[in-house]
Protein backbone atom coordinates (compact mmCIF):
# COMPACT_ATOMS: atom_id res chain seq x y z
CA UNK A 1 0.00 0.00 0.00
CA UNK A 2 1.53 3.55 -0.75
CA UNK A 3 1.71 6.02 1.89
CA UNK A 4 1.66 9.74 1.17
CA UNK A 5 3.21 11.43 4.12
CA UNK A 6 -0.03 14.22 3.89
CA UNK A 7 -2.70 11.54 4.02
CA UNK A 8 -5.69 12.24 5.21
CA UNK A 9 -5.60 9.16 7.97
CA UNK A 10 -2.06 7.54 8.27
CA UNK A 11 -1.68 4.49 10.48
CA UNK A 12 2.35 3.10 10.21
CA UNK A 13 3.27 -0.20 12.16
CA UNK A 14 1.23 1.23 14.90
CA UNK A 15 0.88 -0.96 17.95
CA UNK A 16 -1.91 0.02 20.95
CA UNK A 17 -2.59 -0.82 24.43
CA UNK A 18 -5.43 -0.09 26.76
CA UNK A 19 -4.29 2.19 29.61
CA UNK A 20 -3.11 0.24 32.73
CA UNK A 21 -3.09 -2.89 30.89
CA UNK A 22 0.44 -4.60 29.54
CA UNK A 23 -0.96 -6.25 26.55
CA UNK A 24 -1.02 -5.19 23.24
CA UNK A 25 -4.04 -5.19 21.26
CA UNK A 26 -3.04 -3.71 18.01
CA UNK A 27 0.41 -5.21 16.72
CA UNK A 28 2.62 -3.36 13.58
CA UNK A 29 -1.25 -2.12 12.08
CA UNK A 30 -0.28 -0.42 8.51
CA UNK A 31 -2.49 1.46 5.98
CA UNK A 32 -3.93 4.70 4.98
CA UNK A 33 -7.27 6.32 4.14
CA UNK A 34 -7.96 8.85 1.75
CA UNK A 35 -11.29 10.62 0.10
CA UNK A 36 -12.21 7.76 -2.71
CA UNK A 37 -10.03 4.78 -0.62
CA UNK A 38 -12.43 3.80 1.84
CA UNK A 39 -10.63 1.24 4.56
CA UNK A 40 -13.19 -1.46 5.99
CA UNK A 41 -11.41 -3.23 9.06
CA UNK A 42 -12.81 -6.38 9.62
CA UNK A 43 -11.74 -9.32 12.45
CA UNK A 44 -13.53 -11.69 14.84
CA UNK A 45 -14.48 -10.37 18.31
CA UNK A 46 -11.90 -8.69 20.40
CA UNK A 47 -9.52 -8.75 17.68
CA UNK A 48 -8.56 -5.00 17.93
CA UNK A 49 -10.98 -3.21 15.94
CA UNK A 50 -12.73 -0.69 17.75
CA UNK A 51 -9.28 -0.32 19.63
CA UNK A 52 -7.61 0.62 16.07
CA UNK A 53 -11.05 3.40 15.36
CA UNK A 54 -10.74 4.86 18.81
CA UNK A 55 -6.79 5.88 18.25
CA UNK A 56 -7.89 7.17 15.00
CA UNK A 57 -10.80 9.09 16.16
CA UNK A 58 -8.11 10.93 18.54
CA UNK A 59 -9.26 9.34 21.76
CA UNK A 60 -6.93 9.33 23.87
CA UNK A 61 -6.17 7.20 27.23
CA UNK A 62 -7.84 10.25 29.55
CA UNK A 63 -11.23 9.72 27.87
CA UNK A 64 -10.69 5.84 28.09
CA UNK A 65 -8.58 5.62 24.41
CA UNK A 66 -5.75 3.24 23.88
CA UNK A 67 -2.50 4.25 23.94
CA UNK A 68 -0.35 4.25 21.18
CA UNK A 69 3.31 2.10 21.95
CA UNK A 70 4.96 1.55 18.92
CA UNK A 71 4.73 3.17 15.47
CA UNK A 72 2.62 6.37 14.14
CA UNK A 73 -0.82 7.59 13.61
CA UNK A 74 -1.50 11.02 11.72
CA UNK A 75 -4.75 12.59 10.64
CA UNK A 76 -4.98 15.00 8.44
CA UNK A 77 -1.27 15.56 8.91
CA UNK A 78 -1.30 15.58 12.57
CA UNK A 79 1.03 13.08 14.22
CA UNK A 80 -1.05 12.06 17.31
CA UNK A 81 1.80 11.84 19.57
CA UNK A 82 2.66 15.18 19.12
CA UNK A 83 -0.77 17.00 19.13
CA UNK A 84 -1.37 18.90 22.49
CA UNK A 85 -4.83 19.08 24.47
CA UNK A 86 -5.94 22.63 22.24
CA UNK A 87 -4.89 21.43 18.79
CA UNK A 88 -6.82 17.96 19.42
CA UNK A 89 -9.84 19.53 20.13
CA UNK A 90 -9.63 22.20 16.90
CA UNK A 91 -9.02 18.77 15.07
CA UNK A 92 -11.90 16.66 16.50
CA UNK A 93 -14.42 19.15 14.80
CA UNK A 94 -12.96 17.17 11.20
CA UNK A 95 -13.37 13.97 12.58
CA UNK A 96 -16.37 12.76 12.91
CA UNK A 97 -16.82 9.30 15.23
CA UNK A 98 -19.77 6.90 15.50
CA UNK A 99 -19.18 5.02 18.19
CA UNK A 100 -20.11 0.90 18.45
CA UNK A 101 -23.34 0.92 20.02
CA UNK A 102 -23.53 4.51 19.68
CA UNK A 103 -26.86 4.97 20.29
CA UNK A 104 -26.41 3.77 23.62
CA UNK A 105 -24.44 7.01 24.40
CA UNK A 106 -27.53 9.50 23.37
CA UNK A 107 -29.19 11.24 25.70
CA UNK A 108 -32.93 10.06 25.48
CA UNK A 109 -34.33 12.36 26.94
CA UNK A 110 -33.46 15.14 24.16
CA UNK A 111 -34.89 15.49 20.59
CA UNK A 112 -33.45 14.04 17.17
CA UNK A 113 -33.10 17.65 16.43
CA UNK A 114 -31.27 18.51 19.45
CA UNK A 115 -29.31 15.23 19.59
CA UNK A 116 -27.57 15.42 16.33
CA UNK A 117 -27.26 19.16 16.62
CA UNK A 118 -24.65 18.73 19.81
CA UNK A 119 -21.89 18.95 17.95
CA UNK A 120 -22.26 22.01 16.45
CA UNK A 121 -23.23 23.96 19.52
CA UNK A 122 -20.60 21.96 21.74
CA UNK A 123 -18.15 23.55 19.12
CA UNK A 124 -20.02 26.94 19.36
CA UNK A 125 -22.74 27.44 21.59
CA UNK A 126 -23.73 30.79 19.34
CA UNK A 127 -24.11 28.88 16.48
CA UNK A 128 -26.89 30.23 14.10
CA UNK A 129 -29.87 27.92 15.02
CA UNK A 130 -31.20 28.10 11.65
CA UNK A 131 -28.05 27.11 9.90
CA UNK A 132 -28.01 24.05 12.20
CA UNK A 133 -31.28 23.44 11.47
CA UNK A 134 -30.29 22.44 7.80
CA UNK A 135 -26.67 20.80 8.78
CA UNK A 136 -28.89 18.42 10.67
CA UNK A 137 -31.30 17.81 8.06
CA UNK A 138 -28.74 17.32 5.62
CA UNK A 139 -27.48 14.73 8.15
CA UNK A 140 -30.55 13.07 8.82
CA UNK A 141 -31.19 12.30 4.95
CA UNK A 142 -27.72 10.90 4.52
CA UNK A 143 -28.67 7.62 6.99
CA UNK A 144 -32.27 7.75 5.41
CA UNK A 145 -33.92 8.76 8.36
CA UNK A 146 -37.13 11.13 7.58
CA UNK A 147 -37.68 14.72 9.39
CA UNK A 148 -40.43 13.53 10.62
CA UNK A 149 -38.18 12.32 13.55
CA UNK A 150 -36.69 15.52 14.12
CA UNK A 151 -39.04 16.65 17.12
CA UNK A 152 -39.32 13.28 18.81
CA UNK A 153 -37.34 12.07 21.35
CA UNK A 154 -34.50 9.83 21.08
CA UNK A 155 -35.75 7.31 23.47
CA UNK A 156 -39.39 7.11 21.65
CA UNK A 157 -37.41 5.53 18.37
CA UNK A 158 -36.49 1.70 17.58
CA UNK A 159 -32.83 0.83 17.95
CA UNK A 160 -31.93 0.81 14.35
CA UNK A 161 -33.13 4.44 14.24
CA UNK A 162 -31.16 5.61 17.57
CA UNK A 163 -28.11 3.84 15.50
CA UNK A 164 -28.81 6.30 12.30
CA UNK A 165 -29.04 9.27 14.92
CA UNK A 166 -25.40 8.25 16.28
CA UNK A 167 -24.03 8.39 12.59
CA UNK A 168 -25.95 11.65 11.70
CA UNK A 169 -24.40 13.38 14.56
CA UNK A 170 -21.19 12.23 13.72
CA UNK A 171 -21.75 13.89 10.13
CA UNK A 172 -23.36 17.16 11.04
CA UNK A 173 -19.73 18.76 11.13
CA UNK A 174 -19.12 17.57 7.47
CA UNK A 175 -16.04 16.37 8.97
CA UNK A 176 -12.99 15.23 6.70
CA UNK A 177 -12.28 11.88 8.57
CA UNK A 178 -14.62 9.95 9.65
CA UNK A 179 -15.09 6.81 11.84
CA UNK A 180 -17.43 4.47 11.97
CA UNK A 181 -17.77 1.56 14.52
CA UNK A 182 -20.36 -1.59 13.34
CA UNK A 183 -22.23 0.69 11.93
CA UNK A 184 -25.39 -1.32 11.02
CA UNK A 185 -25.92 -3.41 13.97
CA UNK A 186 -29.88 -3.50 14.93
CA UNK A 187 -30.52 -2.59 11.47
CA UNK A 188 -33.32 -4.40 9.68
CA UNK A 189 -32.35 -5.79 6.31
CA UNK A 190 -34.39 -2.76 4.54
CA UNK A 191 -32.63 0.04 6.14
CA UNK A 192 -28.64 -1.86 6.49
CA UNK A 193 -28.24 -1.74 2.39
CA UNK A 194 -29.46 2.03 2.82
CA UNK A 195 -27.16 3.21 5.24
CA UNK A 196 -24.24 0.96 3.65
CA UNK A 197 -24.41 2.25 0.27
CA UNK A 198 -24.84 6.49 2.23
CA UNK A 199 -21.39 5.30 3.85
CA UNK A 200 -20.05 4.46 0.07
CA UNK A 201 -21.02 7.71 -1.22
CA UNK A 202 -19.56 9.63 1.98
CA UNK A 203 -16.08 8.05 1.19
CA UNK A 204 -15.95 9.10 -1.91
CA UNK A 205 -15.71 12.72 -0.36
CA UNK A 206 -13.68 12.07 2.79
CA UNK A 207 -11.73 9.74 4.90
CA UNK A 208 -13.57 6.66 6.09
CA UNK A 209 -12.49 4.28 8.36
CA UNK A 210 -15.15 1.73 9.34
CA UNK A 211 -15.51 -1.62 11.16
CA UNK A 212 -17.68 -3.80 9.63
CA UNK A 213 -18.57 -7.58 10.59
CA UNK A 214 -18.92 -9.51 7.24
CA UNK A 215 -17.17 -9.71 3.53
CA UNK A 216 -20.66 -8.32 2.42
CA UNK A 217 -20.71 -4.99 4.32
CA UNK A 218 -17.40 -4.38 3.03
CA UNK A 219 -17.68 -5.23 -0.22
CA UNK A 220 -21.07 -2.94 0.09
CA UNK A 221 -18.97 0.17 1.20
CA UNK A 222 -16.09 -0.45 -1.20
CA UNK A 223 -12.04 0.62 -1.09
CA UNK A 224 -9.45 -1.89 0.93
CA UNK A 225 -10.21 -4.19 4.06
CA UNK A 226 -8.21 -5.03 6.64
CA UNK A 227 -8.46 -8.08 8.26
CA UNK A 228 -6.77 -8.08 11.85
CA UNK A 229 -6.84 -11.01 13.83
CA UNK A 230 -5.39 -10.60 17.47
CA UNK A 231 -4.08 -7.32 16.52
CA UNK A 232 -2.39 -8.05 13.44
CA UNK A 233 -3.22 -7.61 9.84
CA UNK A 234 -4.25 -11.03 8.16
CA UNK A 235 -5.15 -9.95 5.38
CA UNK A 236 -5.84 -6.59 3.23
CA UNK A 237 -6.57 -5.79 0.03
CA UNK A 238 -10.19 -5.48 -2.03
CA UNK A 239 -12.25 -7.95 -0.11
CA UNK A 240 -13.07 -10.42 -2.87
CA UNK A 241 -9.09 -10.48 -3.51
CA UNK A 242 -8.41 -11.29 0.23
CA UNK A 243 -11.15 -13.87 0.65
CA UNK A 244 -9.38 -15.31 -2.92
CA UNK A 245 -6.07 -16.15 -1.90
CA UNK A 246 -6.26 -16.32 1.92
CA UNK A 247 -3.23 -16.08 4.13
CA UNK A 248 -4.59 -17.32 7.25
CA UNK A 249 -7.44 -19.61 9.03
CA UNK A 250 -9.47 -17.09 9.68
CA UNK A 251 -9.63 -15.48 6.66
CA UNK A 252 -10.37 -19.17 5.05
CA UNK A 253 -13.36 -19.09 7.44
CA UNK A 254 -14.49 -16.00 5.88
CA UNK A 255 -14.50 -17.18 2.66
CA UNK A 256 -16.20 -20.50 3.55
CA UNK A 257 -18.63 -18.55 5.38
CA UNK A 258 -19.67 -16.41 2.27
CA UNK A 259 -19.62 -19.36 0.30
CA UNK A 260 -21.80 -20.48 2.64
CA UNK A 261 -24.29 -17.69 2.30
CA UNK A 262 -24.36 -17.22 -1.32
N1 LIG B 1 -11.12 -0.17 27.89
C1 LIG B 1 -10.46 -1.32 27.81
N2 LIG B 1 -9.54 -1.66 28.75
C2 LIG B 1 -8.83 -2.80 28.67
N3 LIG B 1 -8.97 -3.71 27.66
C3 LIG B 1 -9.88 -3.43 26.69
C4 LIG B 1 -10.67 -2.23 26.73
N4 LIG B 1 -11.46 -2.22 25.62
C5 LIG B 1 -11.19 -3.37 24.95
N5 LIG B 1 -10.24 -4.09 25.60
C6 LIG B 1 -9.65 -5.36 25.15
O1 LIG B 1 -8.96 -5.12 23.94
C7 LIG B 1 -9.11 -6.21 23.04
C8 LIG B 1 -9.63 -5.67 21.72
O2 LIG B 1 -10.95 -5.16 21.93
P1 LIG B 1 -11.72 -4.38 20.79
O3 LIG B 1 -12.98 -3.86 21.41
O4 LIG B 1 -10.82 -3.43 20.14
O5 LIG B 1 -12.06 -5.58 19.78
P2 LIG B 1 -13.10 -5.62 18.58
O6 LIG B 1 -12.40 -6.31 17.47
O7 LIG B 1 -13.64 -4.27 18.32
O8 LIG B 1 -14.24 -6.56 19.17
P3 LIG B 1 -15.82 -6.59 18.87
O9 LIG B 1 -15.97 -7.19 17.49
O10 LIG B 1 -16.35 -7.51 19.93
O11 LIG B 1 -16.33 -5.21 18.96
C9 LIG B 1 -10.05 -7.19 23.72
O12 LIG B 1 -9.26 -8.20 24.30
C10 LIG B 1 -10.73 -6.38 24.79
O13 LIG B 1 -11.06 -7.17 25.88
Amino acid sequence: MTEPTNAAVRVHDASLAHAGSPSLVVRGVSFVAEPGAPITVLGPTGSGKSTLLDAIALQTPEDGGPELHGGSISVLGHDLRRLGTRARTRLLAFVGHAEQRGSEHLDGTVTVGDAVAAPIFDRDPRFDRGEAGIAVAGALDRVRLSLGVLDRHVFELSRGQRQRVSLARALVLDPRVLVVDDPISGLDPVVAPAVLSALRELGDSRALVAAVRTPRQARAIGGTSIVLHRGRIVGAGPIDDVLADPRHAFVAALARTEESAA
